[in-house]
């Protein structure tokens, strides 16, 4: 059957990725598409590649073998600050922010990115793209002093404003390791939404987060989805969370994608009910 989904062209193709540490492969011959306001789940047990399959997509290494297109440019051999530049922003399983500074410094500094890509918008513009920063106009502007203040204006401006949408903006002048643990994680997102991506991973959001958390965690990835036209992959052990938000799933195992289907095909899949489910999943609510 095809989806409406397909018919459009992939925003993300990971296309027959093997990523090998040594003798272990930890990726193997993943291939697989995401479209564009897709929201995805990426599960499996410990140990099965989904992180590895974030590391590759972000450039943090190169893949033994495969190729990722994305928005059709060839990004496998790019690296992370280039691949950010050009619109895929992450999460990571512990959180990572600045926990002596601001709220609002900790999404300032996510758009630094903004201040010199200029290699990066070359390869934009080879694609016929969009540059993402007015090249060397913008140069100037920014080492003149009136350029730098004028910069770092709207730079706050465009914080306050991301803020205000995610729902932080009473906390802004806070620090952010003085937030309650699930709004630390919601700062974790708005910063990664502070690099302006179109293809957001999420790597375990609702790590040690409570239900009432998780129910408002769900809520959030499905009003940023909208909100900022997003395209999202989310690995995550809470299967409430996947099942609850996820229109399509992805299952690993030992490297491998052992299945793939909406929630419902997937609860009642045998090979994931083994590998990684249980049986509890198959008919609960
Ligand atoms: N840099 C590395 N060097 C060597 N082995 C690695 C490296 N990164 C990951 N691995 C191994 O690759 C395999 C897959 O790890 P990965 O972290 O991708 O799994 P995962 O599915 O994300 O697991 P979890 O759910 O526990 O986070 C594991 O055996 C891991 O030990």
């Amino acid at each position: 059957m095809t989806t409406v989904s397909e018919k459009k062209l992939p925003i993300l193709n990971i296309d027959h990725v093997t990523m090998a540490f040594g003798g272990l492969i930890a990726v193997n011959d993943f291939d697989n598409r995401l479209f564009p306001g897709e929201l995805v789940g990426l599960i499996g047990p410990n140990g099965a590649g989904k992180t590895t399959v974030f590391n590759v997509i972000t450039g943090i290494y190169y893949p033994t073998k495969g190729r990722i297109i994305f928005d059709g440019i060839d990004i496998t051999l790019l690296k992370p600050y280039q691949i950010t530049h050009i619109g895929i922003a992450r999460t990571f399983q512990n959180i990572r922010l600045f926990s002596d500074l601001s709220v609002l410094d900790n999404v300032l500094i996510a758009q630094h990115h903004t201040l010199d890509n200029y290699d990066v918008d070359k390869v934009l513009k080879k694609h016929n793209k969009k540059p993402r920063i007015k090249g060397r106009l913008w140069f100037w502007r920014s080492v003149t002093k009136v350029g730098y203040f004028k910069k770092e204006n709207e730079m706050r401006e465009r914080a306050y404003s991301l803020l205000e949408k995610v729902g932080l903006i009473d906390l802004a002048e806070e620090k952010a390791s003085a937030l309650p643990y699930g709004q630390q994680r919601r700062l974790e997102i708005a910063r990664a939404l502070a690099t302006e991506p179109k293809l957001l991973l999420l790597d375990e959001p609702a790590a040690g987060m409570n239900p009432k958390e998780s129910e408002e965690l769900m809520e959030f990835i499905r009003y940023i989805r909208d909100k900022f036209n997003l395209t999202i992959l989310l690995i995550e052990h809470d299967m409430k969370v996947v099942m609850g938000i996820c229109e399509r799933i992805i299952v690993m195992d030992y490297g491998k994608i052992i299945a793939e289907g909406n929630p419902m095909e997937i609860r009642h899949n045998k090979k994931v009910i083994e590998a990684y489910l249980g049986k509890e999943w198959e008919y609960a609510e």
